[in-house]
């Protein structure tokens, strides 16, 4: 009987990075992946969705043309077909460079939907393989409730947006985490009427209220947004006009984009055969910093651990189960500063601790209002807020949330100043070139200071403010 060193299911982005360490250790494994190879993130995930973004904020520029003193901003027009020709031209190239990870694999890459029998035992397309280690990195899929599949070719999830020929006029995205609120914001600078709806009062991930207000208030903006209820669908049998309803609100549409969140892929994999005791979501117990469940020769990676559902954290998951899964002894890694964006306009990001997770620590707050920050003004992009969290003894800075212009870089630099267990004081020790936009971090972190206790090291922090942000 042949037994596999490992047998590696799911060809995503944490599969793929499990095969990378399993390939230096051995070519006797086998890569079981259902459906189109290529993974979420190229095919129906980032990728698409950033393009889409791009386009949407292309198109969005010509708000503030006459601003700057350029005419003729209503003169221009968006071909939504070329804009989607092009999201899937892009995202197939990127989809290709994902699909070379596996070219040279033959028969070790075998399409089908794998079904565990025992810890060392899985089958696929009905037959038997018998392996020492196995690495489960089946991802997530859209959650989509049953009755809403009558709406047929007029519901859309990220899975099949992206394919679509033409943009409906008029469409209600539900859902307000970071899927719907990228889509909902670029369809409606796309200009197609978007209707957003959210269960919850916050949106994108935000933990901390004043971020979501903040955020709230820009987004509403832009489209309608309804937030505090449930929403649900309704189709009139004569008419077939799609009404969605969400408390006191009633509105048609033509179309309906789920974002309602994702389910991880383990309904037919059959994880009871492991014989440990699973979650209420299915889910069996998984040490983090191994990936190992249990005290089992398994592991569980990526987005259907439902740890961290990015695809940096996916790809590290794969990293350490694929190296795991080919030493005798397990390796515990250290896991990154937490960090999301959400690449709306401004970016949503929460970085190191969020907010409510310091809701019992002893912390100090520090902000920024972007809409008097210079050189944000001179952009036109002076939107949003900044709030950075320090321990109030120490004022060792701990996370930071934001909706904010460049959110996306900003958190970077201060995932980098967590990892470092950097103080305010040692990040206001830093320069700061003007005019440049970090200048609003300076000042979110120099109200943060002016709330610890003075700092003999401190920089400049103690000096009275000018109110002019190159002096301060
Ligand atoms: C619209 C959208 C936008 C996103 N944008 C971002 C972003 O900007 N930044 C970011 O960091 N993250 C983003 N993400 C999240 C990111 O895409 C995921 O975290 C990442 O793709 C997860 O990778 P994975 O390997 O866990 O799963 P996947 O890439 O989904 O791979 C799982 C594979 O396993 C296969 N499979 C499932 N069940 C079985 C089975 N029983 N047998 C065999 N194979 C099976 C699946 O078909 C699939 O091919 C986005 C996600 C979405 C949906
Ligand atoms: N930029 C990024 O990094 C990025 C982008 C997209 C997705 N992702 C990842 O993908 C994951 C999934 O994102 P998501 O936005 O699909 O899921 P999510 O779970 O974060 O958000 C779904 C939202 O839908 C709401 N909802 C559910 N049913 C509803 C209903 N009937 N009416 C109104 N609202 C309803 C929920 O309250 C929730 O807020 C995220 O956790 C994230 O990690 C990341």
């Amino acid at each position: 009987m042949h037994k596999f060193d490992v047998v590696i299911i799911g060809a995503g982005s944490a599969g793929l990075s499990a095969l990378r360490e399993v390939k230096k250790h051995t070519d006797n494994f086998i890569l079981i992946n259902e459906g189109p190879w290529g993974t979420t993130c190229a095919r129906v995930g980032c990728m698409p969705s950033k393009l889409l973004i791009e386009a949407a904020n292309a198109f969005y520029r010509r708000v503030s043309f006459n601003e700057f003193g350029i005419t003729g901003a209503d003169q221009l027009g968006v071909d939504h077909k070329r804009v989607l020709q092009r999201v899937r031209r892009l995202r197939d190239d990127f989809v290709t460079s994902t699909l070379g990870a596996t070219r040279e694999l033959g028969e070790r890459a075998i399409s089908g939907r794998a079904h565990i029998l025992s810890p060392h035992q899985v089958m696929v397309n009905g037959e038997k393989f018998h392996t020492r280690k196995i690495i489960i990195a089946t991802g997530s899929r859209p959650v989509v409730p049953e009755p809403w599949q009558s709406l047929g070719k007029r519901l859309f999830t990220t899975d099949t947006l992206f394919e679509q020929e033409a943009l409906p006029e008029r469409i209600a995205v539900i859902g307000m985490g970071p899927v719907g609120l990228e889509m909902a914001q670029a369809l409606s600078r796309l200009g197609v009427r978007v209707t957003g709806f959210g269960s919850g009062r916050m949106i994108g991930g935000i933990t901390d209220p004043l971020i979501n207000q903040a955020a709230v208030t820009l987004l509403s903006k832009e489209f309608s947004l309804h937030l505090g209820t449930r929403a649900d669908i309704t189709v009139n049998v004569d008419s077939d006009v799609i009404t969605v309803n969400s408390g006191d609100i009633r509105i048609e549409v033509d179309s309906v984009l789920a974002a309602l969140g994702r389910r991880p892929n383990i309904d037919d994999i059959n994880l009871e055969a492991l014989g440990v005791p699973l979650d209420e979501r299915g889910l069996p117990p998984v040490n983090p910093d191994t990936l190992q469940i249990a005290d089992l020769p398994v592991f569980l990676a990526g987005d259907v651990n439902q740890r961290s559902p990015v695809l940096h954290e996916a790809a590290d998951d794969g990293h350490i189960a694929g190296l795991n899964a080919t030493r005798e002894k397990l390796v515990c890694f250290k896991r990154r500063v937490p960090l999301t964006i959400v690449f709306s306009d401004p970016n949503i990001a929460v970085v190191g601790k969020s907010f409510r997770s310091l809701e019992h620590e002893d912390i100090r707050a520090g902000e920024v209002d972007f809409s008097r920050q210079g050189r944000a003004r001179s952009a036109q992009s002076n939107r949003g807020v900044l709030r950075v969290y320090a321990a109030a003894n120490s004022g060792r800075l701990l996370g930071a949330e934001m909706c904010a212009p460049a959110g996306e870089h900003f958190a970077h630099l201060l995932a980098l100043a967590i990892d470092q267990s950097l103080s305010v004081w040692d990040l206001l020790r830093l320069p700061f070139y003007h005019p440049v936009l970090e200048e609003g971090l300076r000042t979110a972190l120099r109200n943060l200071a002016s709330k610890l206790p003075a700092c003999s090291e401190s920089d400049l922090a103690v000096c009275g403010p000018f109110n002019a942000e190159a002096l301060d």
